[in-house]
């Protein structure tokens, strides 16, 4: 494609990211697969052109606003052209317009607008948008972190890492580590978690034979980490309750070593239809994935496994906060009121998954959220209503559970800045032998 060509298409799926709320990764992956022209060098520059527009929202929308032209994703292109790659707008016509797939030609106008650009007064630009973060959100992380609200908006100006989880059914982890390095992939073992490994440098590995054979997983070192605090074991019943692609599901299958069942329920049966040929890739027959309704009408199907599970792990649906690294354009289409809704569904799938706890056995919750909302505060509503409940800290379960090093609080609350994951919230809560 000639570089006017990829800067149209740029423009064209960053415009079809900002018109829909699904999520960005979705509309790429949508948008090439009708292209079949675009090359992977094509692609590349796009996809990054377009993500670092999501990741630069906060000081385009303002730049823009400041040079008085719209917010509209042609215009957000070219300023991204001139602020990020120092093109100089009498440059632009020449070298990003024309040709059969280019765009409509820029006027004169636009080009004295971008020329502006370079006396943009950036010092006068609020925190919150050299932050690239929505205004509302910024003012909450600094009355939830205190000091280190500003760090972590700086995190998530950064790409988060790969990391793939060792199936431990079929391999280990110096092992996989020795077929990556073998296959030109060079990987660190992850701090915390003794079944991760993180890539060097990026790359998209989802299309690696070691994945397709089921040897590792893509899963970020938190969601590792949660999984483990589930404290399963070879042999017991489980029950995770928000199961979606099945993540949590095989990750707690390996530390059973594929013995037991684990009941894998989700209202939605398209995110559940690949957990059948994960599990065959990764050598475990003990998920049983069922669509469940999430309401009331569950009782019946549900009755025979009610007080009766020794763990329930619910890894709710969220703001998915804690990965917008990843996502960087989620937190655009978050608002106050969207949270309030996570929140309200979060607390009723905790109240449903808790009934098939049984006495002695431990309802796992988790969230890839950094809010208090989505997660102290659903710990407090909870335990407030169900006294038969304890919370079981996390800092006396970390080294039983095989995890490295030492964890301090009663919560597992991971941002980027811990130690390089996904933001990531588990709480881990005990029922009574006796209900009482
Ligand atoms: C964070 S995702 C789960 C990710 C999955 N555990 C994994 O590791 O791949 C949350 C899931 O909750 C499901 N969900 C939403 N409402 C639900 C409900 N009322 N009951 C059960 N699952 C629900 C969503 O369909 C979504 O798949």
């Amino acid at each position: 494609m000639t570089p006017s060509a990829r800067f149209a298409a740029a423009v064209e799926l960053l415009g079809f990211i900002e018109a829909a709320a699904t999520p960005a990764d979705q509309q790429v992956t949508a948008y090439f697969r009708v292209r079949r022209y675009a090359g992977s060098k094509d692609r590349r520059w796009i996809s990054e052109f377009v993500y670092r527009c999501l990741r630069r929202k906060g000081e385009l929308d303002w730049s823009l606003e400041a040079l008085g032209l719209d917010k509209t994703s042609r215009n957000a292109g070219l300023l991204s052209l001139v602020l990020f790659d120092q093109v100089e707008p009498r440059d632009i016509a020449e070298n990003y317009f024309g040709g059969s797939h280019g765009l409509a030609e820029l006027d004169g106008a636009e080009e004295q607008a971008l020329a502006g650009a370079s006396s943009l007064d950036t010092a006068s630009m609020p925190p919150y948008a050299a932050a690239n973060f929505p205004e509302w959100i910024s003012d909450l992380l600094q009355s939830e972190q205190g000091e280190n609200a500003g760090p972590l908006m700086a995190a998530y100006q950064q790409r988060a890492p790969v990391t793939l989880r060792v199936n431990r059914l079929k391999t280990d982890r110096e092992e996989a580590r020795r077929l990556l390095v073998a296959d030109g992939i060079e990987v660190t073992p992850t701090s915390v978690s003794p079944d991760g490994l993180t890539l060097n440098s990026r790359r998209n590995i989802s299309r690696h034979p070691l994945l397709d054979q089921g040897l590792l997983e893509l899963q970020d070192e938190a969601a590792q980490i949660s999984a483990r605090l589930a404290d399963v074991r070879p042999g017991m019943q489980v029950v995770d309750y928000c199961a979606g692609g099945g993540g949590k599901s095989l990750a707690l299958a390996a530390l059973m070593q594929s013995q037991g069942k684990i009941h894998a329920f989700d209202v939605n049966a398209r995110r559940m239809r690949d957990i059948k040929s994960r599990s065959r890739r990764a050598t475990t027959d003990i998920i049983e994935p069922l669509v469940i309704s999430g309401d009331d009408s569950d009782s019946d199907l549900l009755q025979p496994l009610t007080a009766q599970m020794p763990r329930v792990f619910v890894d709710a649906p969220c703001s998915g906060s804690g990965t917008w690294r990843r996502q960087p354009d989620q937190k655009w289409n978050l608002s106050a009121e969207r949270l309030g809704e996570f929140a309200a569904l979060q607390q009723g799938i905790l109240e449903r998954a808790s009934r098939l706890v049984a006495p002695g056995g431990r309802l796992v919750y988790a969230t890839c959220s950094i809010f208090e909302a989505e997660n102290e505060r659903q710990i407090d509503s909870f335990l407030a209503h169900h006294p038969d409940y304890k919370i079981m800290p996390v800092s006396q379960l970390w080294p039983e559970v095989g995890l490295e090093g030492t964890y301090e609080g009663a919560f597992l609350k991971l941002t980027p800045l811990d130690f390089g994951s996904d933001g990531f919230f588990t709480a881990i809560l005990e029922k009574s032998m006796n209900g009482a």
